[in-house]
């Protein structure tokens, strides 16, 4: 699909939800009938390459109601409404320091889940959980360390493979026995494998030396019923690679070693540095109970690679505890799309169903009002393909009688993307002319869309990159300040990314030459880092060492402030 009919379809609120229900219905008899699920899949979609899959915020589920039965060590308490059983924690959960908070409940919707049993204010650390393996993802072998996960320009690689490093002699010994067997295959093929397969590798050799802790892998979904045919066949393949890389004892039957590769896919996560940047994968079973919200009132955060999850938003007693699982800049419909394809549920959170209502625009696929001077977000018209040419509104803010000329804004909004999709291609060759190629599209979409929407917020990312890459500070600020605005309109007032952006942007004030700091901007970077120093507080804690850094750049923000006044 052409990102042009992206841009400008309108949602149709009955029908689409009439589809996406049927959808869901329809998934919901696949998961009941193992013969009919592929068929549905391979009509429904798509061009899935799942060769190399990207390890995502999460996770995903199976039958789930049926499946809680079967939870090892997980009592059921009785149903108290036939919706939603009571399970209380097992001892896999009562790992967890803070279980006197918390709950398994399992409802027909969503299957398992995690509930307050007392208020929960933002701020307060809801779960900690360490992975029950993980690996340093390729890009960073070598300035993380694959045992502990701390960041270091100094690292000491392994001698014999020199693919993996380690900040210490014992991060190196505790990490022999899950290195041990892929280091043979490194020296002897000159290759990594990819990322998945060494952390499959690395589960499957924790359960030949504790197995029972793998039933902690085992009670994860796995779903393997609405998996494509051609994912389940990447796995074969890639089972063949695991089993060039460890022992045979160690391997398990090839229908189980498919299972092993459904769970992975729905349940492993992304270690973030503090800046949220990915840097490794791993599978955290305790926190894989957690469902997702596009509005969600938890936040994943990592300390080398122990997990955390924070509460953002107040929760109340007997609420559900959710993450989000998808980048929340995309529109609901890409979203859903997403959680659909890949956790095989249709997303009906807060913010999904806010955007169904009539009069609620959504700016991350919203055109931008006509009137220069008025920032509105408008629904988008209709696409060609529905045979409107023109599309008129008023607009609800400032009343100005809106004219689009549909083919027009197609046309030019599907040059953007060309010229953006050049300039990406562009990017690692040719700074100046990508740069190029990002001020076009920008100049296009700036006319047309609202500073909000997916496509803008892209476009003005890559360009901040690319102006501080060539040390242009001045444009890199001007494009970070708008983008910090339009994080304000898109995210919560404690979502991690808007207090990282206003970080960021303090710091391309800071790279400023010193002479042309004034006052003035000092006072402004005050601010945001006040402001970036309170979100982390409540996203990322007090202790983190992000927000100790900015904790220090406040202080000497504030230093320097006092100083230039005096
Ligand atoms: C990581 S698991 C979460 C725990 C899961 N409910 C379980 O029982 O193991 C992700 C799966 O939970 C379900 N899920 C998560 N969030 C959901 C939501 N908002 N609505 C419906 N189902 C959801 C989906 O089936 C998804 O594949």
């Amino acid at each position: 699909m052409s990102h042009k009919k992206k841009n400008l379809r309108r949602r149709k609120v009955s029908s689409s939800d009439e589809e996406e229900e049927q959808q869901v219905q329809k998934s919901k008899e696949i998961q009941q009938s193992a013969s009919t699920k592929l068929s549905f899949y391979d009509e429904m979609n798509d061009e899935s390459d799942i060769s190399e899959y990207k390890p995502l915020m999460f996770i995903s589920k199976d039958s789930l109601v049926a499946q809680s039965s079967n939870i090892q060590g997980i009592q059921n308490i009785g149903a108290e409404t036939n919706v939603e059983q009571r399970i209380s924690f097992n001892d896999q959960i009562s790992k967890m320091k803070t279980n006197k908070k918390l709950e398994i409940r399992v409802s027909d919707q969503s299957g398992r889940g995690i509930f307050a049993l007392q208020n929960i204010s933002p701020g307060a650390l809801v779960m900690e959980d360490i992975p029950y393996a993980a690996v340093v993802d390729d890009l960073n072998l070598s300035t993380i360390c694959s045992n502990c996960f701390m960041k270091s320009g100094k690292l000491l690689c392994c001698s014999a493979c020199k693919f993996v490093y380690y900040c210490s002699k014992d991060c190196q010994r505790n990490d022999w026995s899950n290195h041990q067997h892929e280091c043979k295959i490194f020296v002897k093929v000159q290759r990594k494998p990819p990322t998945s397969v060494r952390l499959l590798c690395r589960i499957l050799m924790r359960r030949m030396s504790d197995p029972t802790s793998f039933k902690e892998i085992e009670n994860l979904q796995s779903n393997r019923n609405l998996f494509k045919q051609s994912q389940i066949e990447t796995f074969a393949q890639l089972s063949y690679v695991i089993r060039e890389c460890i022992p045979k004892d160690a391997l398990l039957p090839p229908s189980d070693m498919i299972e092993l590769f459904c769970r992975f896919t729905e349940n492993s996560f992304s270690i973030l540095d503090g800046e949220m940047i990915p840097n490794g994968v791993a599978v955290y079973p305790n926190v894989s109970l957690i469902n997702h919200s596009c509005r969600p009132n938890c936040i994943v955060t990592f300390e080398k690679s122990k997990m955390m999850i924070r509460c953002i938003e107040s929760i109340m007693k007997d609420q559900e505890i959710t993450i989000n699982y998808t980048d929340l800049s995309q529109p609901g419909e890409e979203r859903r799309k997403e959680l659909r394809d890949r956790y095989f549920f249709l997303c009906q959170c807060e913010l999904c169903e806010y955007y169904k209502l009539k009069g609620h625009v959504d700016p991350r696929n919203a055109l931008r009002c006509q009137n220069p001077t008025c920032s509105n977000a408008i629904e988008p018209p209709e696409s060609l393909e529905s045979g409107i040419e023109e599309f008129t509104s008023t607009c609800s803010v400032c009343s100005k009688e809106l004219h689009y000329d549909v083919a027009d804004v197609e046309k030019k909004l599907s040059m953007a993307l060309e010229l953006y999709d050049e300039g990406t291609k562009l990017r690692d060759k040719d700074d100046l002319q990508a740069l190029a190629l990002f001020e076009q599209t920008y100049k296009i979409q700036q006319e047309l869309l609202h500073e909000a929407n997916y496509n803008m917020i892209r476009t003005r990312k890559s360009l901040i990159e690319i102006y501080c890459n060539l040390r242009d500070w001045k444009n890199a600020l001007n494009h970070s300040l708008k983008l910090t605005k339009s994080y304000r309109i898109l995210y919560s007032k404690s979502y991690p990314l808007l207090s990282i952006q206003l970080y960021s942007t303090a710091r391309i004030y800071l790279s400023f030459d010193h002479n042309e700091i004034n006052v003035k901007d000092l006072e402004k970077i005050e601010e945001l880092l006040r402001e970036a120093l309170k979100i982390l507080e409540i996203t990322h804690g007090f202790q983190h060492p992000i927000t100790k850094m900015v904790e220090m750049n406040l202080w000497d923000v504030q230093g320097e402030l006092k100083t230039k006044k005096n």
